[in-house]
């Protein structure tokens, strides 16, 4: 520390001053400046739209004739995507501005909404939620884009019900390498709607999604269930995931080695006997996981009833339980009173002002993954995180994988319950490793698994390629003549990729 200017120093050890008094009131300024954007959303029309596509046709054809050896990708930086690690590719390879943010129409008769792919959920469901609708798989973090969910993947703890974000899309529009403007879905262009999510944009640009929409209700009614035995939480997660009818939502925080809480949860609207509702979406409310936690104090099941936005925002005031490492104190109810209103942290401001040491900290010192195992491995995997991590809380959040012929499907010809393990820390064993990441992807492709992508993977190409089906990726990328314009999924998610 010595050798580093007196701002670094103050940057690395102190950045919650930094964070407190600089980039939370930024983050505000940035909500004002929001609210007076959301006219945007009357504004995107069709006919916006398609002046949209013509712009983003023109770039892609200027490239074609000035820098056809280049490959392609979108000019989203870096720190505004949601992953920790910057995208190294974006510096060599031809960016295009993709930048498109709008709602083009909610058809209740469909039941879908057709957007843009850069709108973020933070935007899309309060639109959706006024309008009496929500999506079946809304996520919690604010700053997820359509199009980075749809290109990468998403899921939450609907997921168990209605699979990962990309099955509730019914329709996706695609701009391919030579300008032209494809429309796919489950009955036109099949194999390339089958072929598109997870593909990273490696098969051409997005421009338009229409995701399924349900009818809101007002509340979820959560119960929170404490368990004690890695073996009780698997054998309850695969009742309660089996039990559609009872719950929409279902998810389980592991704290240490033997206990955890798992919750349940049905939208509804209540009723007039309804006496207390847990707001947990106000600023002076405790971070979501210290709340559910206490139910291992009691050692009581509890229920309450959360309104509907609150509950699918839950992690994201305190992005999950990262925002401990930045501020400490940030969930003491002196802090949540006095300044708890500037919070959720923007995730992007965050990477941007973060400094060379900060990164290489977090490189060397953090872990930030996400692991898709079959639902009966959930003790035996925690068990190897313990020994190799030993990162608490663990996030279980379980999805339903369908049979398939794209880059991620079950591996089985029938549905298989599968549950994503987040990773989210400073690991506490001694001699920790980033490179032990390797490992556990091994373990996982043992077992059948998967891994997220947006961590970066040190998988060679062929292990990836067992991992993820490239049979009708590859053929579609022939088709679409993608070789010497898009990169390939690997090229962007191995390790020197994403430094
Ligand atoms: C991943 C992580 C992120 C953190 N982020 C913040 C933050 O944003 N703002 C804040 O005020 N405090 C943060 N902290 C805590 C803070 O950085 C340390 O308490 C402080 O740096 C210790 O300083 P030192 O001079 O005692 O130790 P040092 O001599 O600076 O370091 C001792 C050891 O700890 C490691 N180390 C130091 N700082 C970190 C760090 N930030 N991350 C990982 N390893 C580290 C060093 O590599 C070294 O091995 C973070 C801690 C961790 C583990
Ligand atoms: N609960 C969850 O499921 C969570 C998921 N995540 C992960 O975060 C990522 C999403 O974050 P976000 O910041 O929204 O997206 P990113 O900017 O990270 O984009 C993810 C990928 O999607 C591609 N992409 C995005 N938009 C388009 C488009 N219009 N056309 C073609 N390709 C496109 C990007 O291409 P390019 O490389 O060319 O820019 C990139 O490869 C996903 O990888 C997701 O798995 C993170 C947190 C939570
Ligand atoms: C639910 C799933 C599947 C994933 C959740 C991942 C999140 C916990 C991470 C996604 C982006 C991450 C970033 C950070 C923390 C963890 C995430 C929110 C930082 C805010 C950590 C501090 C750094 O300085 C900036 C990071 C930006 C990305």
């Amino acid at each position: 520390m010595r050798s580093e200017s007196l701002l670094e120093y103050l940057l690395v050890n102190y950045r919650w001053m930094f964070v407190v008094f600089f980039l939370l009131p930024c983050t505000v300024l940035g909500k004002i400046w929001s609210v007076f954007e959301k006219s945007l959303w009357s504004r995107h029309t069709g006919l916006e739209h398609e002046k949209n596509l013509s712009r983003i046709q023109r770039q892609i054809r200027h490239r074609n004739e000035q820098a056809p050896d280049q490959v392609m990708c979108t000019a989203r930086p870096s720190w505004r995507s949601m992953t920790i690690a910057d995208m190294a590719y974006k510096k060599y390879m031809y960016n295009i501005d993709v930048h498109l943010d709008g709602i083009v129409s909610i058809n209740a008769k469909t039941q879908t909404v057709r957007v843009e792919p850069g709108i973020t959920m933070g935007r899309l469901i309060p639109i959706l939620i006024e309008s009496g609708w929500t999506v079946p798989v809304a996520l919690d973090m604010e700053d997820l884009t359509i199009g980075g969910l749809v290109m990468g993947i998403g899921l939450e703890s609907s997921s168990h019900k209605f699979g990962l974000f990309h099955e509730t899309c019914t329709r996706y529009e695609l701009i391919t390498a030579n300008g032209d403007l494809i429309i796919c879905s489950k009955s036109v262009n099949a194999d390339i709607f089958e072929s598109i999510p997870y593909s990273y944009g490696t098969l051409g640009f997005l421009t338009a999604v229409d995701i399924q929409i349900i009818p809101a209700k007002k509340y979820v009614k959560l119960k929170y269930r404490p368990i004690r035995t890695l073996e009780k939480m698997e054998s309850r997660l695969i009742v309660e995931t089996s039990d559609l009818e009872h719950n929409d939502f279902v998810e389980l925080l592991i704290y240490n080695k033997e206990e955890g809480v798992l919750m349940t949860g049905k939208m509804t609207d209540g009723n007039k006997d309804i006496k207390y509702v847990n707001r947990i979406g106000r600023f002076y409310k405790p971070w979501f996981f210290k709340h559910v936690e206490s139910f291992l104090l009691t050692w009581k099941i509890g229920e309450e009833y959360i309104p509907l936005k609150d509950y699918y925002f839950r992690h994201n005031k305190s992005l999950f339980w990262e925002i401990q490492d930045i501020i400490p104190f940030g969930n003491h109810p002196v802090f949540r009173y006095l300044l708890g209103w500037l919070m959720p942290a923007k995730v992007a401001l965050l990477k941007l002002t973060q400094t060379d040491t900060i990164k290489q900290l977090y490189a060397k010192h953090h872990f930030i993954d996400d692991f898709i195992l079959p639902i009966s491995s959930l003790k035996k995997s925690v068990q190897q995180f313990h020994t190799i991590l030993n990162i608490y809380p663990i996030w279980v959040c379980p999805t339903i994988l369908r049979p398939g012929k794209g880059l991620m499907h079950s591996p089985a010809t029938v549905n298989n319950m599968y549950i994503d393990i987040g990773l989210y820390g400073e690991p506490k064993v001694s001699k920790y490793n980033p490179t032990i990441l390797r490992d556990l992807e091994i373990f996982v492709l043992k077992l059948k698994g998967f891994k997220m992508m947006y961590a970066g993977t040190y998988l060679n190409i062929d292990e990836f390629k067992t991992m993820f089906d490239h049979r009708l990726y590859d053929r579609i990328r022939q088709n679409l003549r993608c070789k010497s314009n898009f990169p390939e999924v690997y090229d962007k998610v191995n390790r020197k990729a994403r430094i």
